[in-house]
């Protein structure tokens, strides 16, 4: 059965920096700054001819893929509307452990997702299995990711900034009232959309911490460069890592690079750990909160509630 009305197609790919789901490898992916960490593609990419998921999700065309899946844009056959459909990939060995792990980060990614219910959080419409793997159905979302928009037109002003950081703090407050730590908050999983939503996406890695969740706790995951100190030592998933991870992506958005960058993964990962952020050298008034989130004590660190007072007073001076 077909829609009448033809799909709109979005030909920009991202390609981003990764998100590891195991511990840190020395020989890894190598640590960019912010504007490696979005490709913006623009030939158009071809969905496998028009395949039909599920009886039901005609995919269309490749809307962005990252280290762990790729993205289409689909056409929903049933209530003829577009949808983005998201796949798990197994890596290259195709091993039945790996296609396990695959279609674990899918249940998580669209279990966690759908518990929160939150414009700032991508709508899961569905999970469906086709062939081995399964697939997420979501409401797509326009716009570009905030890493694009900063490869692609420069660091954001500070008065932008501080609006987006009081739009992602009341994202993080549901996130965390919902019982779940994103663990994954980045530049790349930040969705600035056309009518001026920003959406968090990609909950892949995201825990629930009131059940016991079939997810390897203890396990390193997320994104180097984004991870919090504790994150890396592979403590418990708590909602101030998710907070240290807002930090290092609002550093991104007003400084266009990210605040622990070495050059080099162990590097970066020392920095992390040990070393203060910066330089500032855009930050400005913006900067005392950004360096509250990222201070290394999770105790020490800005709660969601003093973070959201402190940029208040700034947006109202
Ligand atoms: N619902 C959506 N609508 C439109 N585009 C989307 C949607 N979800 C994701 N994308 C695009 O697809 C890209 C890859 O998605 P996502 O970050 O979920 O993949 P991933 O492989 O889990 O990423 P990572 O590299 O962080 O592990 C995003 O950067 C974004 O551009």
């Amino acid at each position: 059965m077909g829609c009448p009305q033809a799909l709109t197609t979005r030909t920009a790919v991202s390609q981003q920096a990764g998100t590891v789901g195991t511990p840190p490898d020395p020989k890894g992916q190598p640590m960019n700054a912010v504007a490696d960490l979005a490709e913006v593609v623009t030939e158009p990419v071809t969905a496998p001819s028009g395949r039909l998921v599920a009886g039901r999700y005609r995919l269309r065309s490749l809307l962005g893929r990252g280290a762990m899946g790729r993205v289409w844009l689909a056409e929903d056959e049933l209530l003829c509307r577009p949808v983005a459909l998201k796949q798990h990939l197994a890596n290259d060995t195709g091993s039945v452990g790996e296609a396990r792990a695959a279609r674990a980060r899918s249940l998580n990614e669209a279990r966690t997702a759908a518990r929160v219910t939150h414009d700032g959080v991508v709508r899961i419409l569905d999970l469906v299995r086709e062939g081995s793997l399964p697939w997420i159905v979501m409401e797509p979302l326009s716009g570009q990711t905030l890493a694009q928009v900063i490869a692609t037109d420069g660091p954001l002003s500070i008065d932008r900034v501080i609006r987006l950081a009081l739009r992602l703090l009341d994202v993080l407050r549901s996130v965390h009232a919902a019982g779940i730590v994103h663990r994954d908050v980045k530049p790349g999983n930040v969705q600035l959309c056309a009518d001026g939503r920003v959406v968090l996406t990609d909950f892949g890695v995201a825990c629930m911490h009131d059940e016991d969740f079939d997810w390897p706790h203890g396990v390193v995951a997320g994104s180097p460069a984004f991870m919090s100190p504790e994150q890396l030592r592979g403590d418990e998933p708590a909602p101030p890592s998710d907070l240290f991870s807002l930090g290092a992506t609002l550093y991104a958005a007003v400084e266009g690079r990210t605040p622990f960058d070495q050059g080099g993964l162990w590097a970066t990962l020392t920095a992390v750990a040990e070393n203060p952020p910066g330089p500032w050298l855009r930050a400005g008034r913006v900067r005392p909160v950004i360096a509250g989130l990222l201070a290394k004590d999770p105790a020490a660190r800005l709660t969601i509630g003093a973070a959201r007072t402190a940029l208040l007073d700034l947006a109202l001076t």
